[in-house]
């Protein structure tokens, strides 16, 4: 086990990993942080919820002059929320050492990010999009920038935007350092990445299995039409603290929320077209638990680190399998225990098998649960709560009128009574979702072909300078996005 002391690290570096109470490195962490410390290129590919971002995260702060009041690092992330919770961390880091972190995104006012730019951030974390606005009007200056970090990367090349960062990174001195992390890295995203970075070494903790071993993997076999009642009994047998719901398209999402919200559980959903208010203030709500469900596409939930989410279910199983491995990792983090369900019609078995190839592990069936299974699920939940409020409270208060009762009336009647009372019975009110077409294995296939032809297509275009403009950059992007059925953040 190794200690963030005996990395050399330095002492306001130190305390704040104090405050924040990680005590030993991870494994990515140990084998990566003296590598960056010495000015080195870096590819760092570990788990999910394994701590990439403190892995980049404490060598760029300890090479950061906090005297300085320039920008000398920065990290590109693939959606807002990420780049937000990037931030967060990086000033939990730099605290004691002075050193901020701005998150710069889109649909943020753009007169007041103009402004924050001005107010002595040493770290800049921000979209693609945004931050190519922002280099084209000059009102960011990157000309003293050492360090670049691309997290997430394989996404953000995947998400077509090779040509936006190559033009992000021409905006950066030549010698800076090119750190770049994901917890997949499909060989074509690394070939493309090496040509960003100079001779990176390449770090890839060893691990048995692609997913981390505390999430419990399974998949129900299901026709499309018996999904959505499928879905709901889980959670009733289930009771997740907080579970995330994967949907493959943005109106599959709002159809699943309607539909949840309608059978009584407290579900938002969250994709691109929402306005960047409503996605953070659904984000804040289910990270306070007043959300229990948050329905998602693969691109909103990328990285993000929600501690207590312990259940992901795949009710669309993913496309591509990298994206499997990201999604059920929203929950297992930092050592936490999850539980992950695909729903997998009879004609998507091979995609399912193509996932077990990847991660190397066998991904366990489930039966179909039965209405009667999800009422007990519901029951036990109610007694859960009873037993709890015995141990917890005090009672006394109630006895008298107990034992009033209990000399009246039988007992098993009237435990039974409570429990009704406190059991949420569900009724099944019909939800009828639009209709998908499965994936098959060659459609994902066809799907990855057209893509790798349309990056060629793309590099031989010789792609657009700064002057590009947002639109046509977002026309494109869409018409990507669309073609392969999937939905942007
Ligand atoms: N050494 C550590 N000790 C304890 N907790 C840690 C440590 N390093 C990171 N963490 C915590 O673990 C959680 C997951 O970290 P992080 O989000 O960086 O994971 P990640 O590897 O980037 O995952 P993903 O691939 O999903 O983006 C965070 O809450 C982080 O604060
Ligand atoms: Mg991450």
């Amino acid at each position: 086990m190794t200690t963030f002391y005996s990395l050399g690290l330095t002492k306001p570096v130190i305390k704040a990993l104090d405050q924040m109470g990680f005590e030993e490195t991870t494994p990515i962490q140990a084998q990566t942080i003296p590598l960056a410390m010495q000015g080195r290129d870096v590819i760092g590919q570990a788990q999910t919820g394994t701590g990439k971002t403190a892995a980049f995260g404490i060598p760029m702060i300890e090479r950061i002059d906090q005297d300085r009041k320039d920008i000398q690092g920065l990290i590109i992330a693939p959606t807002r929320e990420l780049a937000i919770q990037v931030a967060e961390e990086i000033n939990r880091l730099g605290k004691f050492k002075g050193v901020r972190a701005l998150p710069v995104y889109g649909g943020q006012h753009m007169e007041r990010q103009i402004r924050a730019l001005k107010d002595n951030n040493q770290i800049v974390v921000a979209t693609p999009g945004r931050l190519l606005d922002h280099i084209r009007r000059k009102t960011i200056k990157l000309q003293t920038v050492h360090t670049a970090v691309l997290d997430e990367a394989d996404e953000m090349l995947n998400m077509g935007f090779i040509d936006d960062i190559k033009d992000i990174l021409k905006a950066i001195p030549e010698q800076r350092q090119t750190l770049l992390f994901s917890a997949t890295m499909p060989k074509a995203i690394r070939e493309i990445a090496t040509t960003l970075m100079k001779k990176p070494e390449e770090v890839k903790v060893k691990a048995k299995e692609m997913t981390v071993e505390n999430i419990e993997q399974f998949f129900v076999e299901v026709q499309e039409k018996q999904k959505f009642d499928t879905l709901t009994r889980l959670l009733d047998i289930h009771a997740p603290a907080l579970a995330i719901i994967f949907g493959r398209t943005k109106k599959r999402v709002d159809e699943l929320t309607d539909g949840l919200q309608a059978r009584g559980f407290r579900a938002e959903g969250i994709h691109g077209d929402l306005t960047q208010g409503k996605r953070m203030s659904v984000l804040k709500k289910f990270k306070q638990g007043r959300v229990e469900i948050l329905v998602a596409t693969d691109v909103a939930a990328r990285g993000l680190d929600i501690s207590d989410v312990s259940h992901v279910y795949n009710f669309d199983i993913p496309q591509d399998p990298e994206s499997y491995v990201h999604r059920i990792g929203r929950t297992g983090r930092a050592g936490r225990t999850g539980e992950a369900v695909s729903f997998v019609t009879p004609r998507e078995k091979a995609q399912l098998a193509l996932i077990e190839k990847l991660t190397k592990k066998k991904v366990e069936r489930l039966a179909v649960p039965s209405m009667d299974e999800a009422q007990r699920g519901q029951q036990q939940v109610a007694v859960d709560k009873m037993l709890k409020t015995m141990e917890s409270k005090d009672l006394k208060a109630y006895h008298q009128a107990a034992n009033e009762l209990l000399q009246q009336h039988d007992s098993i009647e009237l435990v039974a009574a409570a429990l009704k009372m406190m059991t949420k019975e569900r009724r099944e009110v019909p939800v009828r979702l639009s209709g998908v077409q499965p994936i098959s294995v060659k459609k994902a296939w066809d799907d990855k072909k057209k893509k790798k032809f349309n990056r060629n297509d793309k590099k031989r275009g010789g792609g657009g300078g700064y002057n590009r403009n947002k639109n046509s950059r977002n026309r494109k992007f869409n018409q990507k996005r669309s073609r392969n059925n999937q939905s942007q953040s």
